[in-house]
């Protein structure tokens, strides 16, 4: 398979990019959804969305913004002002702990609840994807939203020795950044008043904070090894009358590991989908 870009001529942007024909599938995490792309690339690469128009929507026109039913514009608005506002509240009490106390030891502690609540709804948005009302790939979503839950519920709430870690503060400032950008993105784009600077922010900021974001979270997994392998949390150890056997210590490698394929797919499609919106660059995948 090579990769083949080309620049879009003035007016192009978003919408030349959706306006190209479906180009072959360029990864092999390709599968077929109904209301959203399931491939690692956006559904804005291939084209796809499914197909059909989706429920609450009517098929673009190429060039235009998507329109939707005004039950999925309100609900998103709704969502997406909800959540920029509780990633807000989680920047502000970062700070004022910081600022208070002078030191990240107890952090996590006090923003715990917030995170939990902001990145558990986060949830909504697979099913959004599958229901159709964003175009957004189902798989790109579902890799960052199950492994920010992860890191949440999994790693960060269930070992408690780690919660104080610098490596934790190191994905906290990176998630909040990002989250308060791109859930300002999307209410403006909603509402059709999209300040550049904003435009800007989402499609830059991820190229230092996406690298920093996963090595916090990497670096947090390692820290949690020891106490995993000391304590056999979440394990299972035979004989037992299932005959099964799970130990949670080399689970943990194996997530680890598989960051090494999945991070430079979602970090390469962050920079095709800056390149297209940012400087209206149409990607074309070709086959030798
Ligand atoms: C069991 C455990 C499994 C674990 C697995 C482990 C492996 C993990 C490996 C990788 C780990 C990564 C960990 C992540 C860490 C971090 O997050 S670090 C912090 C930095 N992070 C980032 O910068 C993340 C950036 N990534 C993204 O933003 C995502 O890739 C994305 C949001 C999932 C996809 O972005 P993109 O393809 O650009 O699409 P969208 O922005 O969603 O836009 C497409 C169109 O859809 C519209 N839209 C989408 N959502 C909404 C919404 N909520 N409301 C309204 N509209 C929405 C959007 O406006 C676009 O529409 P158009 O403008 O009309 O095209």
């Amino acid at each position: 398979m090579g990769r083949l870009t080309e620049a879009a001529e003035a007016g192009g942007g978003v919408g030349a990019a959706r306006s190209a024909g479906p180009p072959p599938n360029p990864l092999p995490l390709a599968a077929s959804t109904p209301g959203c792309s399931a491939t690692m690339a956006s559904s804005d690469e291939d084209g796809s969305n499914g197909g059909a128009p989706e429920l609450g929507e009517e098929r673009e026109a190429p060039g235009r913004r998507r329109r939707l039913g005004w039950a999925a514009t309100s609900w998103l608005t709704f969502y997406n002002i909800a959540m920029t506002a509780g990633w807000l509240v989680l920047a502000i009490a970062m700070v004022r702990f910081y600022m208070e106390k002078g030191t990240h030891k107890g952090l996590y502690k006090s923003i715990q609840k917030t995170l939990k609540f902001f990145q558990t709804f986060a949830l909504l948005e697979i099913a959004h994807c599958l229901i159709g009302i964003v175009p957004t790939s189902v798989l790109v979503t579902g890799v960052q939203v199950s492994s920010r839950i992860f890191m949440v519920w999994l790693v960060t709430h269930s070992i408690k020795p780690i919660q104080n870690e610098e490596s934790v503060v190191l994905f906290l400032i990176s998630w909040t950044v990002t989250e308060i950008t791109r859930y300002s993105f999307y209410t403006f784009s909603l509402l059709d008043h999209l300040p550049y600077f904003i435009k800007w922010a989402r499609y830059n900021f991820f190229i230092i904070l996406y690298p920093i974001g996963v090595a916090g979270e990497l670096l947090t997994i390692y820290a949690a090894l020891p106490y995993v392998k000391k304590t056999g949390m979440f394990s299972i150890r035979l004989p037992n009358k299932y005959n099964v056997s799970f130990d949670y210590y080399y689970f943990l490698l194996i997530i680890m590991a598989s960051y090494i394929p999945l991070f430079p797919q979602l970090y390469f499609h962050m920079l095709r989908q800056r390149r297209k919106v940012l400087h209206g660059e149409v990607i074309v995948e070709k086959d030798d």
